[in-house]
């Protein structure tokens, strides 16, 4: 990575930082009878890096589906810069939220350079006519988006690779790759779901390096990890996620010595805590079955159950003791 910076765009006023930038309240994601995210309230002001953590299952992609318009929320609201966001995913991107996925989704047959291009087409106003006819203008927004996504690829350390396959990548420089073409959309709030998920930690420093350089160029990032040093070391605040509900929000020493959040970690049931309900009932459930299953065999089985002489195994011999020379013999 290199300390380049950013071109931000001409006239592009970024708020105040700790303005309030994407504004979740009560967002609530339900399929058929499980509650996924279960309302959930969050913040993310500009300048700051926010950790959004929980165990497998806690709900964490599918809020961020919820903030990038590929869901529509149950219940609640999303607001960008105050605003209600349109609920598709071009034109979240469009308003300034740009995401990578947890399963890294390039156009692997395409090279570096083109994929970071093909990020900055919200941003572009050529229309299919002008692209047809290869005008001037068309030609000049062309030029103008190469330059933008070799100057994304500084930044990101991916230069040198600019015409390879984007497949040909090794993995750690593939989820860079796609942070520069998130980049590309010139967003004001980054969404990362899992950044360094299959990174070595000498990759793990580096994205972190990465992700404050990003935030030094003015945008704000939320970011999903399993990896609690790293977020601990990155954010500013972490909100915990626990069967869709939020646990917790606050600094890192603060998230780290919840009991809570342990007990969450560890598996460990805490008085109430989400979910807490239905895992008695299912405990409850569970040893009534067992308790009936018991009463049954017990019922089976004979009172005076002894082996008889037609269930001992045909070679089975008395027990004598040794002779005094087997004795000598061991
Ligand atoms: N499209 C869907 N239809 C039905 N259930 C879903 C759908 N998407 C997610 N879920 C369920 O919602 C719950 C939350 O899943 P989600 O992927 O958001 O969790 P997560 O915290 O991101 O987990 P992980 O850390 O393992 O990625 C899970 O029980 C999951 O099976």
């Amino acid at each position: 990575m290199t300390t380049d910076t950013i071109t931000t765009p001409a006239g592009n006023t970024a708020p105040a930082p700790g303005t309030p930038l994407l504004q979740a309240g009560g967002v609530t994601m339900r399929f058929g009878g499980l509650t996924a995210v279960n309302n959930v309230d969050l913040t993310v002001n500009t300048g700051e890096i926010i950790g959004l953590i929980g165990p497998n299952g806690a709900g964490k992609t599918t809020f961020f589906n919820c903030l990038t318009g590929l869901y529509v929320p149950t219940e609640g609201t999303v607001r960008y810069q105050g605003n209600i966001l349109p609920a598709k995913p071009f034109k979240v991107t469009q308003a300034g939220i740009a995401r990578t996925f947890q399963n890294i989704r390039l156009f692997a047959n395409m090279t570096v350079l083109e994929n970071v291009i093909v990020g900055s087409h919200c941003r572009t106003k050529q229309g299919i006519l002008s692209a047809l006819l290869r005008g001037p203008g068309f030609r000049r927004t062309e030029r103008e988006s190469r330059d933008k996504a070799m100057e994304l690829l500084r930044f990101v350390g991916l230069d040198g690779k600019a015409e390879h396959l984007a497949r040909n990548l090794p993995y750690g420089e593939q989820r860079k790759l796609e942070i520069a073409r998130a980049l590309a959309s010139e967003p004001g709030l980054l969404l990362l779901d899992e950044p360094t998920a299959g990174m070595n930690p000498q990759e793990t420093r580096v994205t972190e390096e990465l992700i404050f350089a990003i935030r030094d160029q003015g945008i704000a990032i939320l970011v999903i990890e399993h990896d609690m040093r790293f977020i601990f070391n990155l954010c500013d605040r972490t909100a915990v996620l626990v069967q869709g509900q939020k646990l917790i929000e606050g600094d890192s020493a603060t998230v780290q010595s919840d009991e809570r959040v342990i007990a969450a970690y560890l598996g460990t049931p805490f008085e109430g805590a989400p979910g807490e309900e239905e895992a008695q009932e299912v405990q409850a459930a569970e040893a009534h079955a067992a308790e009936a299953a018991g009463a049954a065999d017990t019922a089976e089985e004979p009172a005076d159950a002894q082996p008889t002489a037609a269930q001992e195994p045909a070679d089975a011999q008395p027990t004598e003791a040794p002779t005094e020379s087997e004795e000598d013999a061991k």
